[in-house]
């Protein structure tokens, strides 16, 4: 049993439990705050459901669907849930490809239905006599047209991260497209689906795509006696422009509210109620307790502001630093100084990059780079920087460490001069001597204050034989790289010239970047932190580095003036720049379970604090500036 399981029942969770004992079957929609509990509930829910109804799942070979937005979240539920295989976690995406990979004809079918459509869109795009980018739309036409044949020999397709059509690969964006449709359209897919899954629960559900929303809602429709969907969510937490927000219920659904908050101290109650109150009023109770000796109490907590200047980034950076010595003295707690007792929310990676010593890396990686190198890069997967991490890295920090026999064994699998199984013990030992002279070299290039760049180490690599290199990486060093045929062209000239400016990168920024990507860092992104929650929080709040337009927290306090388009987005009744950045200060302050420090950066500090008594989501006397440092 786990803890998430063993936590007190709440009113919301005894309803949720009436609900899903009820035939026919009943759907719901959980709406409720950050911290009241609601991955709590699914996970109780499971369990309910697998209790009173598991034999009989088991015997007619159902499962129940329960969706998440991350791997890492899908994970921590089926460890909660006891990892049975009646429950199937898994993200949308999974989730989607499971239900339709065995329907490789109508999959076949909406693929050449898709290139079609692709190929009249273009065809109507060349009629117009006006069009600028005639060149690259016949071009793209011509491209199409071929893979409208390759599609047609294709006879099983698979799912991937970028869609291929000749290879028969699918990516994110068409899945969903294609499920989404495959169900509106197709009653038999919606009872297969209702049949194998009879209760599919989705959280984060604000997230949610809304043809999503509205596929599942179908299945729903369609087989609503033996089938329940159960959303659970928070539209003040909605973070993506893609996503639903407020999921509404039908008619017949239970909608759910769960009115306490368990994780966040009184003081950063406060604070979160405050952020909320313009939006929805909600106003959260209760919060987080703790017991000491056998006696249950509140956890009062703490929650500051600290208005600074947006002044250079290593002053910036300092001045965070600061702040953390202030809140040590200042709550008596020493932890404050200890990287890995606290987390700091950051906009966007970027900001993360600057503080942690890998600027140069991140924007070669990002500024104008082909998408998968984007995505990549932050969870290491992308194959450039595979050298590093697989070669240079271990193997530097092994001779580090003196550690003679891992770089014995680094060498003997993965460097082309010992890979001859038949090597005599003489010509071992030559071999090892000039893999030696080429990790002296590996060394220099890779200290803390080297100069040496990427290119340098991979010259390194390569002179020396240490590891064998990815012919693509080999391609870019010697100017020969050959774009596959139909690759398209911004993404070639977008991967040339990221290539490029990666080439040149300091190579000692990977000592960095291995730290972050490998989470060993106290940073994160605001927008990365669904679900999670930490004891103490640093929330920076910083325009300046943000390339993210869609958020601004001057614009949010007051402190700058909006935009005719900001306007007009509000003229429009459209979700504009105010709300979303309140959802996201939303989501970063309540993951704090004790205490809460935003650092707020800005152009105008006296014009800010001002904002912030007014506004009073802080404490007036709960509002720092330099003065305070
Ligand atoms: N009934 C309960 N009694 C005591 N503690 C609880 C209860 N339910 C949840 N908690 C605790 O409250 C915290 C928040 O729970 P949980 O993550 O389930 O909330 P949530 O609503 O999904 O949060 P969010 O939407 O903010 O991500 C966790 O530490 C959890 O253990």
């Amino acid at each position: 049993m786990t803890k998430r399981i063993n936590s007190p029942d709440t009113d919301a969770d005894i309803r949720l439990r009436d609900c899903l004992d009820k035939l026919p079957r009943v759907s719901f929609n959980m709406i409720a705050g950050a911290g009241s509990g609601k991955t709590t509930s699914l996970v109780k829910a499971l369990s309910h459901a697998i209790k009173t109804n598991g034999n009989v799942l088991k015997m007619r070979g159902q499962q129940i669907a329960c969706i998440t937005y991350t791997e890492i979240a899908a994970k921590e539920i089926w460890d909660d849930v006891g990892n049975t295989p009646l429950i199937f976690v898994s993200t949308i995406h999974s989730f989607l490809w499971t239900v339709i990979r065995p329907f490789q004809r109508d999959i076949k079918k909406w693929v050449i239905n898709r290139v079609s459509e692709k190929c009249k869109a273009l065809e109507e795009k060349l009629a117009n006599p006006r069009i600028r980018t005639r060149v690259k739309t016949e071009k793209e036409l011509a491209k199409l047209r071929i893979q409208a044949e390759e599609v047609e020999k294709i006879t099983y397709f698979n799912y991937g991260t970028g869609s291929n059509y000749s290879k028969g690969i699918l990516g994110h964006d068409d899945l969903i497209k294609l499920v989404t449709s495959c169900i509106m359209e197709n009653e038999t897919l919606r009872k297969i689906i209702s049949q194998k899954y009879p209760y599919i629960f989705v959280d984060e559900s604000q997230d949610t795509f809304p043809n999503i929303v509205e596929a599942l809602k179908q299945v729903d429709q369609s087989n609503s006696e033996k089938f329940c969907l159960g959303f659970f969510g928070d539209p003040m937490q909605k973070i993506y422009v893609t996503g639903i927000g407020e999921v509404h219920s039908e008619q017949n659904w239970e909608i759910i509210t769960k009115p306490e908050n368990f994780r966040c101290s009184q003081e950063v109650l406060k604070v979160i109620n405050n952020i909320r109150k313009p939006a929805d009023g909600l106003e959260q109770t209760g919060g987080r307790i703790e017991t000491i000796d056998g006696k249950s109490s509140y956890v009062k907590g703490s929650a500051q502001i600290f208005v600074l200047p947006l002044q250079e980034e290593q002053q910036r950076t300092a001045n965070l630093k600061k702040v953390q010595l202030v809140c040590a003295k200042m709550l008596s707690d020493d932890q404050w100084l200890i990287e890995s007792k606290i987390k700091i929310f950051v906009i966007v990676h970027r900001m993360a990059a600057k503080r942690l010593g890998f600027p140069n890396l991140y924007s070669a990686m990002n500024d104008d780079s082909p998408t998968s190198f984007k995505e990549g890069f932050m969870e290491g997967s992308i194959w450039p920087i595979k050298p590093f991490l697989n070669f240079v890295l271990p193997i530097v920090f092994a001779r580090g460490a003196k550690e003679n026999s891992t770089i014995i064994s680094i060498l003997r699998s993965q460097s082309p001069k010992l890979s001859s199984p038949d090597m005599k013990g003489s010509e071992v030992r030559k071999s090892l001597d000039f893999l030696k002279a080429g990790l002296d070299e590996l060394m220099l290039l890779m200290e803390e204050n080297s100069t040496g760049t990427v290119l340098d180490v991979l010259n390194v690599l390569n002179k020396f034989q240490l590891t064998s290199i990815d012919e693509r990486i080999f391609a870019h060093m010697n100017d020969s790289f050959a774009p596959m045929e139909d690759a398209d062209e911004d993404t070639v000239a977008n991967e040339i010239s990221a290539m490029k400016r990666y080439f040149v990168c300091p190579a000692r920024e990977f000592w960095s970047y291995k730290k972050y990507f490998e989470q060993q860092s106290p940073f994160a992104t605001q927008q990365g932190v669904k679900g999670a929650e930490f004891d103490r929080v640093i929330t920076v709040l910083d325009d300046d580095e943000g390339t993210h337009i869609q958020f601004s927290y001057d614009k949010y306090f007051g402190v700058t003036e909006l935009s005719d388009n900001d306007n007009k987005n509000i003229e429009e009744g459209k979700d504009y720049v105010i709300p979303r950045t309140r959802r996201l200060f939303y989501v970063s302050c309540s993951r704090a379970r004790k205490d809460l420090v935003v650092v707020y950066f800005t152009s105008n500090v006296d014009k800010a604090v001002e904002k912030l008594r007014e506004l009073n989501i802080f404490g007036k006397d709960k509002i720092f500036t330099m003065e305070n440092l």
